[in-house]
């Protein structure tokens, strides 16, 4: 998981916006190709969609073939309601750049039929080549979309019923009174959302804290469905100081280290793009009795769906440089002693330029010597 801390708000939705712009030019989408992004609501990602604004005035990129899909609506508010998820997302985003209106995607929860919005919803996403990256928030209580406590980490779109917390929570946007709150919504299942190519949520304040402790430093847990991030090959949360309250010092130093030592070796820690050629299928597992016999077991048939929906290869493949995820974060690497460096580093690869054959023998000595003393 890459997790990027920033020291407030504004930079950490910086930090956002520029990655999804330098995502979107990487990818140079086309009418025939386009970029397919995930979006949410709610005011942690406000900053992240007045910057791609500002970029987008500038002339530094463009939503033409950018296709979005919507986290989330409620049920049953019109959709011109200004607490609508559609309002939102035109006065916050969509009226300020150049996006075909035809291109955005928001669940309608007004349908006649909302199961059937809802599958309708997964087929447009699958017919889209599904989404590229997807956006995210948090709540208070780690949901992430409207995938509240306990919903099914194999959830898919569906009429989900909000939890009390949630409803408290976003009463501020209805006046501060819990009966104008709407009751349910539609939203995204976790799956849905771990299927994206790349997951990035934005994490900010202090009320975030708890629920992030959770999603980072434990493990994977439906109460807190932010945490099914930690399945996702491409997972990425970014966020601000407040948010770690809750943290340990060591979580967020090893963290903020991780980013430093990537930047110093060259990484800007974003994915490098392998143009998607389209829907990938689901890898099918060929058993042959062909010579050579292959060494590398299967694929077993008992393999959950879950880790079947989400396999690597249906996510870009890295070619031409290599990514942070691969860069080897060792204690070893920390040695200061080539010998034993290299010891503890099977991976010629990896290891340190050979000494001089003089100098190692006598850097080993001096190891040697060192600790006939200590002892
Ligand atoms: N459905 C949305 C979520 O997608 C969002 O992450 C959350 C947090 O909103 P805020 O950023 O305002 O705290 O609000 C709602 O519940």
């Amino acid at each position: 998981m890459r997790f990027i801390i920033r020291d407030d708000e504004e930079a950490a939705c910086s930090y956002v916006a520029n990655y999804i712009v330098d995502r979107i030019k990487h990818f140079a989408p086309t009418p025939r190709l386009p970029f397919v992004l995930g979006l949410p609501t709610g005011s942690s990602p406000l900053a992240v969609y007045r910057l791609l604004v500002d970029r987008y005035k500038a002339g530094e990129v463009s939503f033409e073939n950018v296709v979005t899909f919507n986290m989330d609506e409620y049920v049953g508010i019109p959709r011109d309601h200004p607490e609508s998820y559609h309002s939102f997302m035109w006065k916050h985003f969509f009226s300020h750049v150049n996006i075909r209106p035809s291109n955005v995607n928001i669940l309608d929860g007004n349908a006649q039929n909302l199961e059937a919005e809802c599958i309708a919803y997964e087929d447009k996403i699958r017919a889209a080549g599904g989404i590229d990256l997807f956006l995210g928030g948090i709540g208070e209580d780690g949901h992430i979309a409207f995938n509240e406590p306990g919903s099914s980490l194999a959830s898919r779109t569906r009429v989900k019923t909000l939890a009390y917390d949630t409803i408290l929570a976003n009463s501020r946007f209805f006046g501060n009174d819990l009966s104008k709150v709407p009751k349910m919504a539609l939203t995204v299942g976790v799956q849905t959302v771990l299927e994206a190519r790349e997951v990035v949520a934005v994490v900010v304040g202090a009320r975030k804290a708890p629920a992030l402790q959770r999603c980072v430093e434990q493990a994977v847990n439906h109460m807190w469905t932010l945490s099914a991030l930690q399945l996702h090959p491409h997972p990425m949360l970014v966020c601000d100081e407040d948010a770690t309250l809750e943290l340990r010092v060591k979580t967020v130093k090893y963290f903020k280290n991780i980013e430093q030592v990537a930047r110093a070796q060259g990484f800007e820690q974003i994915l490098p793009s392998t143009v998607r050629t389209g829907p990938t299928p689901l890898p099918t597992t060929i058993i042959t009795d062909e010579f050579p016999p292959s060494t590398i077991p299967s694929p077993q048939p008992t393999t959950s769906r879950l880790l079947r929906a989400t396999p690597a290869a249906e996510y870009p493949v890295r070619s031409r440089s290599p990514s942070p995820d691969f860069m080897p974060d060792r204690m070893a690497s920390r040695i200061n002693e080539p010998a034993l460096l290299r010891r503890l580093t099977p991976d010629p690869e990896q290891q340190p330029q050979r000494a001089e054959p003089g100098l190692e023998s006598s850097v080993l000595m001096s190891t040697m010597t060192m600790k006939i003393v200590i002892t």
